[in-house]
């Protein structure tokens, strides 16, 4: 079992599950190359390798289930490159199914053989995965319903999803024997030891473009005091720099209002107001009639694209004091080369600070490539949103159901 306060969750050596059909809700969503549509980075692919071997060998057949992008976004992908990575990393072949629940994957999964693996399409091209409801009301999805009867178990090892109250991850705990899968049980506990809310100063760097996502966190360590210092970059600096009533030149509002990011302009004054320790860039990487230069904030006519030197070497001096280090989602856009220093340099700077580091994400991963780190030292989470809404201390609700449903 894994203890989380009160909560107690069941892991694979709770259930008794061999020779059986087992459904896995993994989280392979990665960061994709907007030209070609390929990945960019498969840390997240290799992650599960330990659940899923561990299954394999205990003889039951698994069907992995996971999301990639949303919709609309052009991350919004099919599974089918990922399957090949999985196979690549597993060493055994993981079948593609280009279907989540219509007739043609419930044949397949009907028809599994023992210690064989296949991956079903991406869940979010069924409609309802995308609804936030309570396990209860999910469990009636048509998902779950046309799906469970098919399994004999249910295996959540998506730590990186588990902020969200989708069907996939919150209604099968209700109907199946459910368990934690071993990633899930190993990022938990490695936070809980790494994370003393005593240690201080904790220094947030918080960048990427789910800005929504963002103020959650960002209101969440503020309630909880759990900040020193929260390093803003990418959309939502250019967010708080609107609330503290700046002025980021019309070409960025644009972009804030075409994203819908305004309408979280009084929610981000009132996290200032409330004393949150929110720093912004003092100067940006911009684009300007495709030159790349460095603008001061208040003197800004390109697009923003990173965040400038000056800035850079700002929050290179609070990272260097820092006791606990948290980084997630980049500073810049850093799918385009030359916007990628900003996140570059923090990142080497978190890496040879002193203090502890978290690292979270998607994006920021991938910009750590093969390097090697200490664990005792660094902790490389599989979750971006969900791992600061854990170290925030939020419930996590595709945790909770666990601990409530989990051994039936
Ligand atoms: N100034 C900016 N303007 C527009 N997009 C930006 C800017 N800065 C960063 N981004 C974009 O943010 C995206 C990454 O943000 P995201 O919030 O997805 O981070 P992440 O760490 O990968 O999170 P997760 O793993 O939870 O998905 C990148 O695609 C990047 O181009
Ligand atoms: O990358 C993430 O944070 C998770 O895969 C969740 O994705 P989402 O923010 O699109 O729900």
């Amino acid at each position: 079992m894994i203890k989380i306060n009160d909560l107690l969750i069941p892991t694979l050596d709770d259930v008794d599950f061999s020779s059986k059909k087992i459904l896995v809700r993994i989280d392979i969503n990665s960061p994709v190359d907007p030209k070609t549509g390929n990945l960019l980075d498969d840390s997240r692919l290799k992650a599960y390798n330990s659940t899923i071997r561990e299954l394999v060998e205990k003889g039951n057949s698994v069907v992995l289930i996971s999301h990639q992008g949303r919709p609309g976004d052009n991350d919004f992908i099919s599974l089918e490159e990922h399957a090949k990575i999985l196979s690549k990393y597993l060493d055994t072949d993981v079948e593609f199914i280009e279907d989540v629940m219509g007739p043609y994957a419930r044949e397949k999964i009907q028809n599994l053989e023992k210690g064989r693996v296949m991956l079903l399409d991406n869940v979010r091209f069924v409609s309802e995965e995308l609804i936030e409801a309570s396990p209860s009301q999910h469990a009636k999805s048509y998902l779950v319903r046309r799906l469970s009867p098919l399994f004999d178990g249910y295996v959540n090892d998506a730590f990186a999803a588990s902020h969200r109250s989708q069907a996939s991850l919150v209604g099968f705990p209700v109907v199946l024997k459910s368990s934690a899968g071993r990633l899930m049980e190993k990022e938990v506990s490695a936070l809980a030891k790494i994370f003393n809310p005593d240690d201080y100063p904790k220094v947030f760097i918080l960048g990427g473009g789910k800005v929504l996502d963002s103020v959650r966190i960002i209101e969440n360590l503020v309630k909880k005091r759990l900040a020193d210092r929260i390093l803003t970059g990418g959309l939502i600096a250019e967010l708080f720099a609107v609330a503290k009533g700046l002025d980021i030149g019309k070409d960025n509002i644009r972009v804030l209002e075409k994203l819908g990011i305004l309408s979280l302009v009084p929610r981000a004054r009132k996290i200032l107001l409330m004393g949150g320790p929110i720093e912004i860039p003092v100067d940006f990487r911009v684009e300007k009639e495709g030159k790349v230069i460095e603008e001061p904030l208040n003197k800004l006519t390109g697009v923003i694209k990173d965040i400038g030197t000056t800035t850079t070497g700002i929050y290179s001096s609070f990272i260097k004091d820092a006791k606990v280090i948290v980084m997630r989602g980049p500073m810049g856009i850093i799918e385009d080369e030359r916007f990628r220093e900003g996140s570059k340099t923090l990142l080497v700077d978190a890496l040879e600070s002193s203090g502890y580091l978290i690292i979270g994400g998607g994006h920021m991963i991938s910009m750590l490539g093969n390097v090697t780190v200490d664990s005792n030292k660094v902790h490389i989470s599989t979750g971006g949103g969900a791992l600061l809404l854990f170290l925030a201390g939020e419930k996590l609700p595709a945790l909770e159901v666990l601990s409530t449903s989990g051994v039936k």
